[in-house]
């Protein structure tokens, strides 16, 4: 592995590694940026096949989060670790300790959150020996599910692309299609119902998709028809890569605005959406209410600033949608421009 050549290709200059013989521990720590702040991102802890695709994926994970936290306005840079699962069994609590001593070490340049394959009570075990950790317990300042905030910053954007596109402050009676229901998803709709929208909904899961048709009066769908509902808003709530060259041609809205991330399968996606017509509301940007919260938690959690916060998504949405047009160019690259000229402005 020529590890100079990724950090080049992604764009890099420091990250970190930790070995540790008494606990198994393999760690790496990317921090991508720290001109907005210290870096804040969560950990995952999986399988990798080989330590390469490791890096990668705490390469490009970081990169991610800079982009998210430069948008929103938060004081914070973008790194991401990760642990690479010992593949013999190991002790869970000795193996996040020497982790947590590893971030310590860093000195508060990374802050580290839960991700894929850690929980809340390994933030607890960081947490014994570092304080640059969140998503720690309620009674140890901790801010809960992150998916409730990053579900109101969804709604907030879709309102931003609504006033935007069809000059209406209120989503009462427009038709909203989302697809899959889980923890976002699902709060998503509970507060488009409230506010008098129509949805309908596809979930692989059976059983969330009855939930929202239960609660929500959400028609369900099959799941290769949700792309094709006649709807105002088409909301990418599921896994990444919803909008391609399959799906994009069936859309029948005018606004895609969801929670997934990486929802253009590629850049080019972006462009074809605004070909098409249709507003599409920048994951990282619309997705972000997550990240403004446990942000919140690391400054000293308080939920009615962390709420305000998450509530200027909607400026933010609108600000991309107007340069976009006025510079008639695709939303994704405008939200990328806005957070490179934030990143050069701290630089200087
Ligand atoms: N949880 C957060 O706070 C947060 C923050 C930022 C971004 N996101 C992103 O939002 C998306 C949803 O996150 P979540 O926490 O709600 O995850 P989740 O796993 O709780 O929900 C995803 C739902 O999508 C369904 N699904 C999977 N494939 C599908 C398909 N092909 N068609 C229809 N439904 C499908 C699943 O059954 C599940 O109900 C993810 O892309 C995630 O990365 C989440």
């Amino acid at each position: 592995m020529n590890v100079f050549e990724h950090l080049q290709q992604h764009d890099y200059g420091e990250v970190h590694f930790a070995r540790d013989a008494a606990t198994g521990l393999q760690a790496i720590v990317a921090i991508h940026d720290t001109r907005l702040g210290p870096a804040l991102g969560g950990c995952r802890f999986i399988h990798y096949p080989h330590e390469e695709l490791a890096l990668i994926d705490a390469l490009r994970l970081a990169r991610g989060m800079t982009y998210k936290a430069a948008i929103t306005g938060i004081p914070h840079g973008g790194g991401k670790s990760v642990i690479i699962r010992p593949p013999r069994a190991f002790d869970r609590g000795a193996l996040f300790r020497a982790f947590g001593r590893f971030v310590d070490g860093l000195g508060g340049r990374y802050i580290t959150a839960e991700d894929s394959g850690t929980s809340m009570e390994d933030m607890e075990t960081i947490r014994s020996v570092t304080k640059h950790v969140t998503g720690v317990k309620p009674e140890h300042g901790g801010s809960g599910d992150p998916s409730p905030y990053t579900a109101l910053g969804v709604r907030r954007g879709i309102e931003a692309c609504v006033k935007f596109v069809y000059k209406r402050d209120s989503i009462e009676g427009l038709h909203v299609a989302v697809q899959g229901v889980g923890h976002v998803g699902y709060w998503l709709c509970k507060q488009l119902h409230d506010l008098g929208a129509k949805l309908t909904v596809a979930d692989i899961d059976p059983l969330k998709a009855e939930r929202a048709h239960r609660e929500l009066g959400a028609e369900v769908v099959p799941l290769d028809q949700i792309f094709s509902v006649d709807c105002e808003v088409f909301a990418p709530c599921a896994l990444g890569s919803a909008l391609n060259d399959d799906s994009i041609p069936k859309l029948k809205c005018k606004i895609v605005a969801g929670a997934a991330n990486n929802q253009l399968a590629e850049t080019r996606h972006g462009d074809a959406l605004m070909h098409r017509g249709i507003l599409y509301a920048p994951d990282y940007a619309i997705n972000a209410g997550g990240l403004v919260n446990v942000a919140q938690e690391h400054a000293g959690y308080d939920e009615q600033k962390s709420r305000e916060r998450v509530l200027k998504i909607y400026d933010t949405i609108l600000e991309i949608a107007e340069r976009a047009e006025r510079a008639m160019q695709p939303t994704y690259r405008i939200a990328d421009t806005i957070v490179e000229e934030k990143l050069a402005r701290a630089a200087r």
